[in-house]
């Protein structure tokens, strides 16, 4: 066998935080998200003899034989091969990844955009923001059913974005003098079912009730979007409080996160809700300095937190 022109790719991808706008971004009302650099992935891609391997920290082994939970990282792959017209090559693709896995972080997302772009890196193939947006979204119907595409966007880029399903995105004024705190409760999430269950409502016998909990989201994430821009955390932290009791109403909150809201707000925190899919995974909240992002963050470790972290708002920006 001829030895492959082709010696190394990598590719990179980073967690993300849902500000405003889960679960009603699925249904074209805006959402904000900002990137969260805190947690990343690295995928590399070497040539390989016999067949394609991955190994990552839940699975070692061949490509053919991974189990169904990873069916969306095969599918990444094969369609990258196809699209690069590499079908009958083999790789040996490593993940490593401090994303912890079904926490609202997007590591679904991210490890499809890591992998996506460490591939066309080791064809030495350029890959246009669209082009790697189309492929991670074939990855995240498998993962999610019906993605509306932000967890892709946010994985993938640096900026903070308001994004409304289906339209152009557009980066968005973090002009916030405030801390946000990330708990992760350490209970996966389940954003598959968390989306199929809020689109069941939305078809039951009380859809229109749940329609104005969707709505509601959406204008509050577009009444947020002016908030942080006019650095107005007291406004923000009233906004999130209402979003949380809208996403708890749609009945993607969970023990775990209602017990992590309660501690931060009642440790000065000026806002707090879930983030990303819900019922489990993360949750946020909003201080108005580090010195209370601190204690917010201890009483929740107290509280059962797995991890915390602290994140200046005014860091993220373009
Ligand atoms: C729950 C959801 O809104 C966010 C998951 O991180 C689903 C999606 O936007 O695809």
């Amino acid at each position: 066998m001829s030895e492959s022109p082709y010696k190394k790719g990598i590719g990179q991808a980073h967690g993300k935080i849902i500000l405003m706008g889960e679960h009603s971004v699925v249904y074209g009302e805006p959402s904000i998200a900002i990137p969260f650099p805190a947690v990343t992935i690295q995928a590399t891609v070497k040539p390989a003899e016999k067949a394609t391997t991955i190994a990552c920290d839940f699975y070692q082994g061949v490509l053919e034989e991974m189990p169904e939970l990873l069916e969306s990282v095969k599918q990444t792959i094969q369609v990258c091969l196809n699209t690069l017209n590499h079908s009958t090559d083999y790789l040996s693709i490593q993940i490593d990844s401090t994303i912890p896995a079904e926490r609202g972080m997007g590591s679904s997302a991210a490890v499809a955009v890591a992998t996506t772009r460490a591939i066309y890196d080791f064809y030495q193939t350029p890959l246009s923001q669209k082009d790697l947006l189309a492929i991670v979204d074939v990855a995240e119907k498998i993962s999610h059913g019906n993605p509306s595409g932000l967890d892709a966007l946010m994985t993938s880029s640096d900026c903070p974005y308001y994004y409304i399903k289906n339209q152009a995105f557009e980066p968005v004024i973090l002009n916030l003098n405030a801390t946000l705190v990330v708990a992760d409760t350490g209970h996966t999430g389940q954003t598959r079912e968390a989306v199929r269950s809020v689109s069941d409502k939305l078809n039951g016998p009380k859809k229109e009730i749940y329609q104005t909990y969707i709505h509601r989201l959406g204008r509050l994430a577009k009444e947020s979007r002016q908030y942080l821009s006019e650095n107005n955390p007291y406004e923000l932290g009233k906004a999130m409080n209402q979003a949380q009791i809208a996403l708890a109403e749609l009945g993607v909150s969970s023990l775990e996160l209602d017990r992590l809201i309660v501690s931060a707000l009642s440790n000065q925190a000026l806002g707090a809700k879930l983030t990303g899919g819900g019922r489990g995974g993360c949750m946020i909240a909003l201080a108005e300095n580090q010195k209370i992002a601190k204690k917010i963050a201890e009483a929740l470790e107290k509280t059962g937190a797995n991890q915390t972290w602290i994140y200046e708002m005014s860091e993220s920006h373009c």
